[in-house]
């Protein structure tokens, strides 16, 4: 029998990395009871089936996706799908009363013409569209608080985001020249089988992928658009690298006031981010590593100036898996039920 002050929470989606991550967060967060775990191929297995290294502390099965029955089970339903199942599943579920928080880019898009032309998908849910909210707490605390629907951003986005978007705010580069050259662990991909992820394909080798065609590049432009207060572009390009989680985003662009010093950045970093407790702007000449993100949900940033070329450098590195996905979700949940961000979120990671 649980506790009946504990929120009641679903996953639909379970099985995935994102999944998996949801359910460490949310079987150590003080305040939920996972109830629910769904999926599609994995449904009727138990999760120590899939998962034995955490089936003795979580002992569900995996269930069959009955939206009805979720929402009577659930106040909260997180979705960890591919992009394009959450926006049929939603608006069910918001309808019936739920709150939902999206690791998906369904909900991600101001624009849902631009969402269907890069994801390939109609979409008949405007309605509720409307009224998500992009969940990147440092950016739009106060609109998460205010809504029942959550769009997630992910990896690559909550890395270039946190770390561009103070000089954006502050006016304090050429917007048009910022670039952004970012690195994945192959879990970015996700748990199902593709060539690419394979050891031996993906091991010992480095490569860029969907150069100046990636589809985050609109979702990144929407936030910095929004935060530079007019149309903008970026140039993104990923990359795919040997290790399994971590992103670093590396950005660079020119400063409009060739004046600025690294001290001075730094300051202007601190000061942008003295209310959220998950960014750690490192002080002078420290740039961060994926390893000290790892394992917790903290984005750190490292900022340098080239005096010789006035570019601003900022490095922003974080867990893929969870500032860039499940924990941000739960970042975010809790500021929709109104607990203390930090609640349930790991900030300390393993190290070495
Ligand atoms: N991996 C990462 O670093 C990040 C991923 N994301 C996003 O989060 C979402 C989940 O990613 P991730 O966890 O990596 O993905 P995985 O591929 O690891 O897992 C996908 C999950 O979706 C379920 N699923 C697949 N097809 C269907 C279907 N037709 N109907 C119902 N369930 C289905 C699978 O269930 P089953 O096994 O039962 O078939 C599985 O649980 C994606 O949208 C991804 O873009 C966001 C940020 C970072
Ligand atoms: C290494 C790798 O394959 N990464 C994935 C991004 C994962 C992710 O963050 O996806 P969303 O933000 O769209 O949810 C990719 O480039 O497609």
């Amino acid at each position: 029998m649980g506790d009946p002050e504990q929120v009641k929470v679903g996953i639909i989606g379970a099985s995935g990395y994102g999944g998996v991550q949801l359910v460490r967060l949310l079987h150590d967060h003080p305040k939920v009871e996972l109830v629910y775990i769904g999926g599609d191929s994995s449904a009727g297995k138990s999760y120590s089936d899939l998962y034995p290294h955490i089936g003795h502390l979580v002992d569900l099965t995996v269930e069959k996706i009955d939206l009805d029955a979720i929402a009577d089970r659930c106040e909260v339903v997180f979705l960890g799908l591919p992009n394009g199942l959450a926006c049929d599943m939603a608006p069910t579920l918001i309808e019936k009363g739920c709150k939902v928080l999206d690791l998906s880019a369904d909900y991600r898009f101001e624009n849902l013409e631009t969402y269907s032309a890069w994801y390939k998908k109609e979409r008949h849910d405007r309605a509720i569209a409307a009224t998500a909210v992009y969940g990147l707490p440092e950016l739009y605390r106060d609109r998460i608080r205010e809504s029942d629907l959550i769009g997630c951003p992910g990896c690559y986005c909550t890395a270039s985001l946190l770390g561009i978007a103070p000089l954006l705010k502050q006016g304090l580069i050429v917007p048009e020249t910022a670039i952004i050259d970012a690195k994945s662990g192959t879990s970015g991909g996700g748990r199902q089988a593709r060539t690419h992820l394979l050891l031996a394909e993906a091991d010992n080798t480095l490569t860029a992928y969907s150069v100046a065609a990636h589809r985050h590049t609109p979702e990144i432009e929407q936030v910095c658009s929004d935060l530079a207060g007019h149309d903008m572009m970026v140039q993104f390009t990923p990359h795919l690298i040997p290790m399994v989680r971590g992103i670093l985003a590396t950005i660079y662009a020119t400063l409009r006031d060739p004046g600025l010093v690294r001290e001075d950045l730094i300051t202007i970093y601190n000061a942008f981010y003295r209310s959220s407790p998950f960014v750690r702007v490192l002080p002078n000449g420290i740039y961060p590593q994926t390893k000290w993100a790892v394992g917790t949900n903290l984005c750190y940033i490292g900022v340098e100036v080239d005096v010789r070329t006035d570019r601003v450098i900022v490095m922003s590195a974080i867990d893929n898996l969870i500032k860039g996905q499940s924990g941000q979700a739960v970042q975010c949940l809790n500021i929709m039920m109104g607990w203390e961000e930090l609640l349930g979120l790991p900030q300390l990671g393993f190290y070495p």
